[in-house]
């Protein structure tokens, strides 16, 4: 049977008096690549706060078979947000520097770096593609490289589960393609559970195994292939009027 992951179960959760998520339950068992779709606003980026103990939500939350209040491992969890490659040109730091920066997630800040922090960096980078870029300034990539950097940061820690917030924003049409296919290869071949947010109704599909629609409320959790047999219809329906059939 495949480990769960992440557990939700009732999450409800209110900024103010404004509801935002209204009974969310979702499970992410190990191995799966789940999809977290919805139009603008809908609370993608809250319940993803929610999972990473950064705002509490009334309902339980499991990480790991464990409730998230004893949660200690939160070196297995990674995370890129949706800011983390808002970088200017004129950043000094290296793709080397940014990516070593991750280890003091898993080594503390004061710690010595471990003796295999290089072949460790040069691997991190090697499963994003982005080896040859190790001595360049990360400020002089493109939005989709520096991304790639940035999922480097993350794996150096060897998260068991990796989260995604609209890691497709700033990567040109014909790099998303390579991009997913990037990512299924980290799911598949270094056996990576990722949770992946999008506001993208054209998000590659054959690459995810698992797809939650959000709008305040979960409208389908399901197989991607369940979610391919769906009527565009009521897709669009689900993303309110902003998106036209195609
Ligand atoms: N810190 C906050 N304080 C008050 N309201 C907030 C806050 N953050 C988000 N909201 C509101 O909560 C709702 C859900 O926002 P959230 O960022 O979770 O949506 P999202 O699906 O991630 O959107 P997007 O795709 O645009 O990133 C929106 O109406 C938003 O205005």
């Amino acid at each position: 049977m495949k480990k769960p992951f992440v557990e939700l179960e009732n999450i409800s959760f209110k900024y103010g008096s404004n509801l935002v998520l209204n009974n969310v339950s979702l499970k992410v068992e190990e191995g799966d690549f789940l999809a977290l779709i919805g139009p603008n606003g809908s609370g993608k980026s809250t319940l993803l706060k929610i999972i990473l103990g950064l705002l509490k939500a009334k309902g339980e939350i499991k990480l790991f078979d464990e409730p998230i209040s004893s949660f200690q491992h939160w070196e297995w969890v990674g995370y890129v947000s949706q800011k983390s490659n808002a970088f200017n040109t004129a950043f000094p730091a290296t793709v080397k520097e940014v990516v070593q920066s991750g280890l003091t997630k898993k080594v503390g800040l004061f710690k010595r770096m471990p003796k295999d922090a290089k072949k460790r960096v040069y691997d991190a980078l090697a499963a994003v593609g982005m080896e040859q870029f190790l001595h360049r300034n990360i400020g002089e990539l493109s939005g989709g490289q520096q991304q790639r950097v940035f999922i480097a940061r993350a794996l150096i820690a060897e998260p068991k589960l990796l989260v995604l917030d609209e890691p497709t924003v700033g990567v040109d049409i014909k790099n998303v393609q390579s991009f997913y296919d990037m990512l299924e290869e980290l799911n598949k071949k270094h056996h990576l559970t990722i949770i992946l947010v999008t506001h993208d109704i054209e998000t590659p599909s054959h690459q995810i195994s698992h797809v939650a629609f959000l709008n305040q409320r979960i409208l389908f959790y399901g197989e991607m292939e369940k979610y391919n047999q769906l009527p565009k219809e009521q897709i669009y329906e689900w993303y309110g009027h902003s998106v036209r059939a195609v």
